[in-house]
Formats: C-alpha cells, structure tokens, sequence
C-alpha cells in the first residue's frame, strides 16, 4: 500500500513538473498577453473550431499582439494589418524553419540548402519565364478545352445513334401518317429541327471537382512535368495525381503539426501513388517540362539528394500550385452560382473578345492577348481578389530566432522570445467589417477602384493572401485570369439545382479553403465562339508586359 502511495506520489509530481516545463509559461517583461485557452491544451480546440472568430474574438481582448499556445508552442500573433511590412521584413523571424518542418512532418524530406534551391527556383518562374510558363500553361489549356468540349461530342454522337434509330422508326411512322393523313413537309422539318434542338440543348453533368480538374488541373500539370510517351506510367496522369492529392490533403494540417503520416491510412495509401513517378531523368525529358522542375532538380542532383528526395519535393512544388486549382474551383462556383457575377464578368469578357476578334467568319474567330491585356480587365480582377478574400485561410509564419523586440507599425513594442513563432493571420485582416464592409458578403466588384482602410489610415496590402515570400503569386493569378476568360468565353455553366456548398472553416491553415462538400453541376460549349490565343511578349517593345491594374496590391 505504501509502496502504490509513493509511486502514484512520483507519479504526481512528474505530471506536474512536465506541465510547469512543457506547457505553464510564466511572461518576462515586455511579453504579449497570453490569449485565455484550456490549462492544458492551449488554444488549439478554439483555433480549429473557427480560427477567424476565435482570433477576433482574442485580438478585442488582448489587443493587437498576443501569444496563442498549441499544446507546448507558443505563438505571437500580430494581427495589425499596418504591422505587415515590419513583420516580414524583420531578419529574426525566420521562413527557413517553417518550410524545413513542412517538408520534413508532410512530405518526408529534407531540402539541402534550401534557401539557395527556392530563391533561384522561384525565378523561374518569374520574369520572362514567367510569360514562357504563362504561354504553355495556354497552349495545355486549349488542349484540355478541347477534350472537355468533345465530351460533349462523345455523348452527343451516342446520343445522336440512339436518337437516329428513334428518328428512323418515327420516320416510318409519320411516313405511314403523312401517306394517310397527309402530314404536310413543314410538319416533317418541324420534328427534324426538334431533334437539333434537343442536341444543342444538350448539357454534360459532372462534379464540380471533377470538371476544375479536367479543365484546370490537367493543363497545370503538364505545364509542369510536361508530356511524356503516351502509356509510359499510367500513374503519372494529372487525374490519378488529382485524386490522391485531394486525399492527401486532408490531413495536411495534422501532419505539419507532426503527427506520425501512419495514423492516416488514407493519406499512406494517397502517398504511395503519389510517389510513382518517372526518374529524374526521364521527367526532364519530358516535352515540356517547366524550367522550374528542371532547375530544381539538376540542383538536388549536385546536391546529392535521393532520387526518393526528388520526388518528394516534385510533390512540394504540385502543393503550391494546387493552391490554385483550389481558387480557380471557387470561381468556377461562385460564377455558377450567383447570375449577377456571371453576367458581369461575361460581359466583360465578351466585349473585349468582339474588340480584338480577328477573322471574316465563326470558324475563322480569333482573338490574341498579351499578358498585359489578362490584367487590364477591371471586372475579371476584383472578381478573382474577391475570391481570395472570402476563400484564404493561409497563416504567414515565422520562428522567431533571436529575443526580439518587435516594433508596431503604430509604436507599441513587445518582446518575442526566441524558439517561439510569430505569425500574422490574414483572414482576420480579411474579414474586418472596418476594413471590408459586410465581409461575410461576397462582392464581386469591391476591389474595383476601391482603397482600403483601418482606424482611419489607407491599407498598404489590403490583401495577404500569397504572404510575402510566395514567388509563385503572379502566375498564379495570370493562370486563374487566363483560365477565367476562357472558360467564360467557351462553355455555359450552371449548378444543379439546389446544388450548395461554402469554404471548410474547419480547414484554417490551409491556404485557400476547401469546399465542405462538392456540388454536382452540368456545362456545354457555346456557340460560335472565337478562339482565344496568348500573345507571349515579352521583351517587344522592351514590354515587361505586366503591367494592368493588379500591380498596385497583389501582382
Ligand atoms: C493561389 C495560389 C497560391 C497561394 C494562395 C499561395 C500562397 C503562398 C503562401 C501564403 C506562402 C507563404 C508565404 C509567406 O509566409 O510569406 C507561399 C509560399 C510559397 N509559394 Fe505560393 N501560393 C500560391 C501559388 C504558388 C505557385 C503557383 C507557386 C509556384 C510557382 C508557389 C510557390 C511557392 C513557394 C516556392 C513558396 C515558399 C517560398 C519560400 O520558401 O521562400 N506558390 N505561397
């Protein structure tokens, strides 16, 4: 007795010694307030039940910087929009922990000299390669076009025997009629353009994921690993990669706080698919294959790394980019569902087209863009701002790797202690009532010639969406314009009724939110549209050729 007495005594005693060390933290001088949480577990119940009204609601009670715990980390939230630039230009909060510890916990590598890798990476896909990736994104947007359009031919040609074999035998029938009734010719015709309308009437069904995957992911796949020989690795296709990245992804934020990938069966069984690649070798001779992929991996081959090493961080770099598949599935839903946005954007889109359209006939149509023409659309690009506000739920994180007294923008100083990290949380900026009016509402104009402010003063970057560091940001908002022209230009689109769903504020911390669910929704071609080409013109001129109006925040 006396003996499980002394034992449940220790016991006791380490409990509560590992609670003093690991988790209690008594505030030096100068700290933050530490935002009220569980004893034990911290803040991370209330972050990840809604992160934006949990940090709203701490930011009215502690201000504009505070400390936030998970478990035993400790993290300094700077939540003043003003404060932006400070934050990411102090050199003691560092991004080179963070991107080790995502791609060590998620994708099981280390990257050697990773901030040589990534500056020099991130240039490739920026300045003149940046139209180059731009020109052959284009080029496999056409071609994914095409093949989603003659899904509809496919099912029309099906469609089309078995109507014909109905047409046939009422053929018959009405010729017994038109011989006994005497049906006039008009009667006849009549039926026959029935049939034609029933054909261009035609919709094509599918799931929303499904057809942003076929019609977006695909092409920035291969505008990234190129094309290989056709059956060369059936797993190597942007729809197998699609599928288990979905998968993958579910567990994102799980894994990067460093929980073992072997707790998420899914997630190993995505991960093992994933990892069927083509050799380093073989993947740059793919036609096509971006610069990017290319200069990283000759750069991990000097460097030694594995094959496997490889391969993961080819995994990295489809992360980021699906990023963009995930924004350009928003504007996909939101043009569906609200005509009001639809119309708009349509309207812009169709009047710029009938402006450049060359050619004397419908299968002649066509209509050339530079890039500087994708960014010059008012409508297209407050649409596409609109959509980052309302969907991102990126954190913009540092470690902080030396004691550090921060400086607000406004004056007020607080010590960061090292090891801890600091973030800023942009949806709080982002669903600001004083910054954005009604930021619950989506409104597809709000970034049209609009500024915007907090406790009286103009917002610098009004919109942190891409953090500061993300090289891919211009690309990525081209890519999605571009893609937005098109896909307003050549299909009609439409949700199925009743059909709903809304950004997974469960998800925070992913950088653009998933859907809570799917929506099933149905497309056709349009009629007699032009085609649309990308001008890549870079250097005419001495054109740098971005130019337009999104340079101002996000470009
Ligand atoms: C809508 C699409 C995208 C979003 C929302 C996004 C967002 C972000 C964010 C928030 C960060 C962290 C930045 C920081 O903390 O300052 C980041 C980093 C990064 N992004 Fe993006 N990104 C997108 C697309 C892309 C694309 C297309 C590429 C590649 C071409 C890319 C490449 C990267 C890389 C390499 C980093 C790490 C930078 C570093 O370590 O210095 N991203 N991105």
């Amino acid at each position: 007795m006396a003996a499980v007495t002394i034992y449940l005594g220790v016991l006791i005693l380490t409990l509560i010694f590992a609670y003093f060390k690991l988790f209690y933290r008594r505030l030096r001088k100068g700290e933050p307030p530490l935002a009220p949480g569980h004893f034990l577990w911290g803040n991370g119940k209330q972050f990840t039940e809604h992160a934006v009204k949990f940090l709203q609601g701490a930011h009215k009670k502690c201000g504009d910087v505070f400390t936030i715990r998970f478990l035993n980390q400790y993290w300094t939230m700077v939540l003043d929009i003003h404060s932006y630039e400070r934050f990411a230009k102090e050199k003691n909060f560092d991004f080179d922990a963070i991107q080790e510890q995502v791609n060590h916990n998620v994708f099981g590598y280390q990257l050697v000299d990773a901030r040589k890798m990534i500056g020099e990476a991130g240039q490739k896909v920026n300045g003149k390669h940046l139209f180059t990736s731009l020109e052959h994104f284009a080029e496999n947007l056409t071609e994914a076009f095409k093949e989603t359009a003659s899904e509809k031919d496919r099912m029309m040609n099906e469609r089309n025997s078995r109507k014909m074999n109905q047409v046939n035998t009422a053929h018959n029938d009405i010729s017994l009629c038109y011989e006994s009734h005497h049906i006039s010719q008009h009667g006849w015709d009549k039926i026959e353009d029935m049939t034609d309308k029933f054909m261009a009437d035609t919709w094509c069904e599918d799931q929303l994921r499904n057809l942003a995957s076929k019609t977006f992911f695909s092409p920035v796949f291969y505008t990234i690993f190129g094309r290989g020989q056709p059956g060369a690795n059936d797993n190597f296709h942007p729809q197998v990669f699609h599928k288990n990245f979905d998968q993958f992804h579910k567990y994102f934020n799980f894994l990067w706080f460093g929980m073992p990938v072997q707790m998420f069966p899914q997630a190993v069984n995505a991960v093992g698919v994933l990892a069927q690649q083509p050799s380093s070798a073989d993947m740059m001779q793919r036609e096509g294959c971006s610069e990017y992929i290319k200069f990283a991996t000759e750069f991990m081959l000097k460097h030694n790394q594995s094959e496997r090493d490889i391969i993961c961080h080819n995994l990295v770099f489809l992360h980021v980019n699906y990023n963009t598949f995930r924004v350009v599935y928003w504007c996909m839903y939101k043009l569906m569902e609200d005509q009001t946005v639809m119309a708009a954007v349509r309207k812009e889109v169709d009047e710029v087209v009938e402006a450049k359209r060359t050619g004397a006939s419908a299968s002649e149509y066509e209509a050339e863009f530079t890039t500087e023409d994708i960014n010059k659309l008012p409508v297209v690009d407050s649409f596409l701002k609109e959509i980052i506000r309302w969907t991102s739920g990126v954190f913009m994180v540092r470690k902080c790797i030396e004691d550090t007294a921060f400086t607000t923008e406004s004056g007020q100083t607080f010590n960061i202690r090292k090891g801890d990290k600091v973030a800023i949380y942009p949806p709080v900026f982002h669903q600001d009532p004083e910054i954005y009016e009604n930021p619950e509402t989506f409104k597809y104009d709000r970034f049209i010639d609009a500024d915007f402010y907090k406790n009286g003063k103009k917002i610098k970057h009004p919109l942190i969406g891409f953090g500061s560091l993300c090289p891919g940001q211009k690309l990525s908002m081209l890519q999605i314009k571009w893609f937005i022209i098109n896909i307003v230009n050549s299909f009609k689109l439409e949700l199925i009724e009743g059909e709903k769903t809304a950004p997974n504020t469960g998800m925070y911390g992913h950088e653009i939110l998933p859907p809570t669910n799917d929506v099933q929704c149905r497309f056709k071609p349009r009629e007699g549209v032009c085609a649309l080409k990308y001008v890549n013109n870079y250097g005419s001129n001495g054109s740098k050729g971005l130019g337009g109006i999104s340079s101002g925040n996000m470009l």
